[in-house]
C-alpha cells in the first residue's frame, strides 16, 4: 500500500521517511545443563514501511524470540547464544538508541488499571516525549484516542484484578498507544490479538493497518488469523521449528505451497490449512511424515523463496545515530509518577478508608486493654507491653501492606523501567513520600486515642511529641522492611512466605520477649537490624526517664538492660530503614536491568 494513498496528508502521525528493518542470519540457542537447544536455526528476512508483516508458526517455533532479537531486547548471556545482524535502515540496531525509532509491546497489558485512557497516554507521553508543551500533550494524546478509536473510553478507568474497566481489546489499544505515542517508525507486537474475540482481533488489525498505511513498519506475530485478517497483511512470515517455510507477499503464499504440492482446500481457511500441516506437537517425536513436510518446505524455502527476498535499499532515511534519547528530567520524572501516585490513592478511597478505620480500631483496642494504669509494679509491667504493642503495629502493619501490594505493581514497574521511562530513585523516592502522609494521620490517630487514655508519660509535652516521632519513624521502617520483602519477591504468594518469617525474626530480637544479653550469641547481631529493638528501645526510655516511679528497683531501663540515649536508638532506626531501603532499591534495580535483557 502506498503512503501516497493516506486520507490524511496533514495527519502527524505519517512517517514521511523510510525505514527497512533487516535481519540476516539470526541464530538463538539455550544452554541448559551443558546442553545447547537451537530455537532460531539463521532466519533472515525484512520488513519495509508501510507494511504489515505477520509471523504465524506452531507454538514454541520461535516467534516472540524472534521479536526480542529485532527489538533489540535479547542479548547474548551466560545461558542464551545470540549471533547474527539486525540492522534499520543499514545500521546495526545495537549500535545507536534503536528504541527511538522501535518500539515493542508485550503480549499482555501492564497497565496501571486506576488511571483513565487519557491519563495512561498522558503519563506515556510525558515522560518519552518530554519537549512537548503541555498543549501539545493534549493535543498529541487526542490524536492517539482518535487513531485508536479511543475517543469514546478516554475518560473511563483502564481497571484490574479489583476493578472491572476496559475490554481486552480497549486494553491492547491502549498499551500501543503508550508505545505510538512517541511517533516510532516500526511497531513490533508480540500476539497483539491474544485472548481477543474474532471481532475486536479483526478491528484490531485495522487499526494496525491504518497505522501501516501512514508509512510506519508494522510487526507482529499472530495465530489464528480469520481470511478477512489475513487478506490484510502485506507481508507474511511462516515459521516451524526455528526456520522460516515461507516468507513473501500474503497474496501468494497459497499459490507458492499449491506449486510445492501442499495445495490449500478452497473451504479451508489458509492460516489454518498452514497450522494443520505444520503443526507439530513434539519437536522430538516429529512423525516421519511432519519430518518429510518440513524437509520439503524448507529445501523449497532455501533453493527458490530466499534467493527472491532482495529488499530495497534506496531512498532509505539517514539514521542519526548519535540522537540520544529523549528522556524526561528527574524532576519531571517526580512530578509525573506523584500525580499518577495521587490518582491511584483517589480513585481507592477504600483503601484510605480502611487503612483510617484500622488506626482507630487498634488505637482504641490498646487504650482498652491498658487503660489508668498507675506506677506500680505491676502497671510499669503492662505499659512495656503497651510500648511493645504499640512497635508491631506501627512496624507489622506497614511491613505487611507492601509486601502484598508491591509484587502486584512490579511487572507494571519493570514494564515501565524497560521502557527508560524513569530512574529507580524516582520511582523509589514517589513511593516513600506519597506514603509519608497516611502514615502521618495514622500516627496522630493512634497517639492520641491512646496515649493519655493509657496514660503514657505525661511529665511534660516533649514527651508526647518524642513518641509521635519514634512512631512515625518506625512506620516509615515498617514501609522499608516491606518494600524490601517486595523487592525480593515476585509474587504475593512468595511474599505470603518471606514476610512473616523475615518479621518473625526480627521481633523476636526487639526486646521485649527476652532480654537481649541472655540470647543466643549466634543470632545476636539480629538485634541490630531489628527496627522492633529500635523502636521498643527509644520508646521505653522515652517512658521511663523522669517518670516517678512507686519503687526505683521496678525500672524497666535497667530491667531490660536498655541503656543508651533516644538519640542513639533513632539515629540506629534511621540507619536500619535507611539501610532496608537501600537493600529495595538494588534488588530493584538488579530486577530491572535482568528484566530489561530478557
Ligand atoms: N531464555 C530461554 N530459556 C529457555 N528456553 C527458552 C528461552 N527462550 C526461548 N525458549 C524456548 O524456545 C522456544 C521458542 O520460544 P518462543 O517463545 O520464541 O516461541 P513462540 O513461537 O513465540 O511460541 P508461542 O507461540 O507458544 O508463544 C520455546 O520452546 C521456549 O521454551
Amino acid at each position: 500500500m502506498s503512503i501516497h494513498s493516506v486520507k490524511h496528508s496533514e495527519d502527524q502521525l505519517l512517517v514521511q521517511d523510510s525505514y527497512l528493518l533487516e535481519w540476516k542470519d539470526i541464530k538463538y540457542s539455550v544452554i541448559h545443563k551443558d546442553k545447547e537447544t537451537n530455537i532460531l536455526k539463521g532466519v533472515s528476512g525484512y520488513a519495509n514501511s508501510g507494511e504489515i508483516l505477520a509471523i504465524m508458526g506452531t507454538s514454541g517455533s520461535g516467534k516472540t524470540s524472534l521479536l526480542s532479537i529485532l527489538s533489540n531486547r535479547l542479548f547474548s548471556q551466560s545461558h542464551v547464544k545470540v549471533s547474527g545482524t539486525v540492522t534499520l535502515n543499514q545500521n546495526e540496531i545495537h549500535t545507536f538508541h534503536s528504541n527511538h525509532y522501535i518500539k515493542y509491546v508485550l503480549q499482555e497489558n501492564f497497565l496501571f488499571g486506576t488511571q483513565t485512557v487519557r491519563e495512561s497516554l498522558t503519563f506515556a507521553c510525558r515522560l518519552k516525549v518530554p519537549y512537548l508543551t503541555k498543549t501539545q500533550v493534549n493535543e498529541r494524546v487526542d490524536d492517539i484516542l482518535d487513531h485508536l478509536r479511543l475517543t469514546k473510553v478516554a475518560d473511563n478507568i483502564i481497571g484490574n484484578s479489583m476493578r472491572k474497566g476496559l475490554s481486552g481489546g480497549e486494553q491492547k489499544r491502549v498499551s500501543i498507544g503508550n508505545e505510538l505515542i512517541s511517533y516510532p517508525n516500526v511497531m513490533i507486537l508480540d500476539e497483539p490479538t491474544s485472548g481477543l474475540d474474532s471481532f475486536t482481533s479483526q478491528h484490531l488489525i485495522e487499526v494496525l493497518q491504518a497505522q501501516a498505511h501512514l508509512g510506519r513498519t508494522i510487526i507482529f506475530t499472530i495465530h489464528q488469523p480469520n481470511s478477512k485478517m489475513f487478506s490484510m497483511f502485506d507481508r507474511f512470515i511462516l515459521m516451524s521449528e526455528g526456520n522460516f517455510l515461507y516468507q513473501g507477499k500474503t497474496s501468494e503464499v497459497v499459490k507458492y505451497f499449491s506449486d510445492i504440492g501442499y495445495k490449500c482446500p478452497y473451504e479451508i481457511n489458509p492460516p489454518e490449512y498452514f497450522m494443520r500441516i505444520f503443526h507439530i506437537e513434539n519437536r522430538h517425536h516429529m512423525s516421519e511424515e511432519e519430518k518429510e513436510i518440513l524437509d520439503i518446505c524448507s529445501y523449497h524455502y532455501k533453493k527458490t523463496l530466499k534467493k527472491y527476498m532482495i529488499p530495497q535499499t534506496e531512498g532509505l532515511t539517514e539514521i542519526d545515530i548519535k540522537k540520544g534519547l529523549h528522556t524526561a528530567s528527574i524532576s519531571t520524572e517526580f512530578k509525573v509518577l506523584i500525580q499518577r501516585s495521587i490518582i491511584n490513592v483517589k480513585r481507592q478511597p477504600m483503601l484510605s478508608v480502611i487503612k483510617i478505620v484500622q488506626a482507630i480500631v487498634m488505637s482504641s483496642l490498646v487504650a482498652l486493654i491498658f487503660n489508668n494504669l498507675g506506677h506500680d509494679k505491676k502497671s510499669i509491667q503492662s505499659i512495656t507491653g503497651a510500648l511493645f504493642f504499640n512497635s508491631i503495629n506501627y512496624i507489622a502493619f506497614p511491613t505487611q501492606g507492601e509486601a502484598l501490594t508491591f509484587p502486584l505493581e512490579r511487572p507494571v514497574f519493570l514494564t515501565e523501567y524497560k521502557e527508560d521511562l524513569y530512574g529507580i530513585i524516582p520511582y523509589f523516592l514517589t513511593k516513600v513520600i506519597c506514603e509519608i502522609p497516611f502514615q502521618i494521620i495514622f500516627t496522630i490517630i493512634y497517639s492520641l486515642v491512646m496515649y493519655f487514655a493509657i496514660p503514657y508519660n505525661t511529665y511534660n509535652a516533649s514527651k508526647f511529641f518524642i513518641f509521635f516521632g519514634i512512631s512515625l519513624l518506625a512506620q516509615i521502617s515498617g514501609n522499608a522492611l516491606g518494600y524490601l520483602v517486595g523487592s525480593l519477591t515476585s509474587s504475593i504468594q512468595l511474599a505470603v512466605v518471606i514476610g512473616p518469617s523475615m518479621m518473625i525474626s526480627l521481633l523476636a530480637f526487639g526486646g521485649f520477649f527476652s532480654n537481649t544479653n541472655s540470647l543466643s550469641s549466634a543470632f545476636y547481631w539480629i538485634r541490630y537490624i531489628s527496627n522492633y529493638n529500635f523502636t521498643y528501645r527509644a520508646l521505653i526510655i522515652n517512658q521511663f526517664t523522669d517518670f516517678d516511679f512507686n519503687n526505683e528497683n521496678d525500672n524497666p531501663i535497667e530491667l531490660l538492660n536498655f541503656q543508651g540515649e533516644i538519640w542513639e536508638n533513632v539515629g540506629s532506626l534511621l540507619l536500619v530503614t535507611f539501610g532496608m531501603m537501600l537493600i529495595a532499591v538494588i534488588n530493584l534495580k538488579i530486577s530491572g536491568e535482568y528484566h530489561k535483557r530478557r
